[in-house]
This record gives structure tokens, sequence and C-alpha cells, in this order.
């Protein structure tokens, strides 16, 4: 069989603590792939312009800074200009500014080619909203991760308790449907399973059980390279 010609992706989209991040890493350790987390990349817009006094609806003055920003991914660190910023994006006020920022086409498309140069080889499991519809459309392999909004809640709720911090799971609850709705319903690449993507419904089922499908479907499209 001859080498693959392209760089190999697997691209994994599904709804917020659908366990997107959790599998995607773990996946990517397996096969000794990259890892791209681009919703790490909308939350950092959203941290800057909070930082400088911007506007989440300011299209505009969001492009403009995004053409400032120094973003580096490091031994499991984030960096803005220098500064880490690992943890302060995990913020609920963060979770949803990212979500507000991410409605603009225009600051969409100036981060489309941050997110593509991390297609690099052996290869790049990415995860998102747009992984498979728009950033990385040849993807060799695509995945829509979901699990229902009361399982995400928990799983979110839990995350948080063992964290230290202070939740309310009816408010979690809330929270997921409200991103849920902007994500899916906004014109620019909008959260939604592509043509080609396998759905991958995980209420059932543990990490381990679904990185492993996640391998298999990986091993199963690389046949017809
Ligand atoms: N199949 C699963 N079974 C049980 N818990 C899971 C499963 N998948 C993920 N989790 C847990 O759910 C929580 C949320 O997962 P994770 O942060 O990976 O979600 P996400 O989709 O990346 O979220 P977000 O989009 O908000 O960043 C984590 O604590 C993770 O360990
Ligand atoms: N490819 C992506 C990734 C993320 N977003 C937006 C929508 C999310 O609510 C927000 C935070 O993402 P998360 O860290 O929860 O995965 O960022 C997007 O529009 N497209």
């Amino acid at each position: 069989m001859s080498a693959p010609s392209v760089i190999p992706v697997i691209a994994i989209d599904g709804p917020s603590a659908s366990g997107k991040g959790t599998v995607a890493q773990r996946v990517a350790h397996v096969l000794g792939y990259h890892y791209l987390d681009s919703g790490a990349i909308y939350r950092i817009a959203a941290l800057a312009a909070l930082q400088r006094g911007i506007n989440w609806q300011d299209e505009t003055a969001l492009v403009h800074m995004v053409h400032d920003l120094d973003i580096r991914f490091s031994q499991g660190e984030i960096y803005l200009n220098g500064a880490i910023i690992t943890e302060a994006i995990r913020t609920e006020e963060i979770s949803r500014g990212a979500s507000e920022v991410a409605v603009h086409p225009a600051l969409r498309r100036a981060l489309l080619s941050l997110q593509q140069g991390f297609r690099q080889l052996p290869g790049l499991v990415a995860d998102g909203r747009d992984m498979a519809t728009v950033v990385f459309p040849d993807a060799q392999t695509k995945i829509f991760l979901t699990a229902s909004a009361e399982i995400r809640a928990e799983r979110r709720y839990k995350q948080l308790m063992e964290k230290g911090i202070h939740a309310n799971l009816a408010e979690i609850l809330q929270d997921l449907q409200a991103r849920d709705a902007r994500d899916s319903q906004r014109s620019a690449a909008p959260l939604l399973q592509s043509a080609n993507a396998r759905l991958l419904e995980t209420s059932q089922l543990s990490i381990d059980q679904a990185v492993q499908a996640i391998l298999e479907y990986s091993r199963s499209d690389n046949q017809f390279l």
C-alpha cells in the first residue's frame, strides 16, 4: 500500500461537555498525533477582549485584536502574549464569551489559518464545532461526539466539584442548553453533524469505550487511504 499523500486528521465535533477534549487528547496520545483544542482559541479571543475592554459583540475590533495576539500551546500550558492563561480561559464567564465571539464570521476567518497550522506530521486530532465541516473538510475520520444534555451537565458538575469549584447542577444544565442553542443556530459554521461524520453517542459509554470506538473508526478509514 502506498503512503498517504496528506497529513491525516481525525476531526471530532460535538456540543459542550460531550467529552471531546478528554477523548481527543487520549486518541492523540495513543496514535502519537498532535492535538488541537480549537475551543481554547475562541476562549482566548474572549479573554483577550475582556482584558482590553473590547465588547464581545464588536466584530471589527475583535478581528483587529486577534491579529496582535501571540498564542502558544506548550507542554500542557496555554500562553497569551507570554502569560499562562490555561486556567483563566476555563471560567463560566469565558465559556459564555467564547460562544458569543464565535458567532462572528470575520473572526472565524481570522482564526482559520492558526487552526490549520496544527496539521503536522504524523497527524492531528482536532476537536471543536466545525472541524469536519470548515477547518478540515478533508479529514480522514470525522466524528460527531455527543451525549444527552442531562448527562453532559452531570459530567461537568462532577468535573467542577473535583476541582473544588462550587457549582449548581440546574444552572449548569441551563447554561449548556443556552450554549448549545447559540453554537447550533448561528449562521457562521454552526455546530452540526457533517454528512460524512460518524455519530458517537456516549451517554452510556465510558471514556475508554469512546476512545476505542474512535481508534477503530480511524483504523478502518485508513484502510482506504
Ligand atoms: N464517556 C464519558 N463518560 C464519563 N465521563 C466522561 C465521558 N467523556 C467525558 N467525560 C467527562 O466529562 C467531562 C467533560 O469532558 P470534556 O471537558 O472533555 O468535554 P468537552 O466536550 O471538551 O467540553 P467543552 O466543549 O465544554 O470544552 C470531563 O470531566 C470528562 O472526564
Ligand atoms: N471549532 C470551534 C470551537 C469552539 N467554538 C466556540 C463555541 C463554544 O461554545 C466555545 C468554547 O468551546 P469549548 O472550549 O467549549 O469547546 O467556542 C466554535 O465556535 N468553534
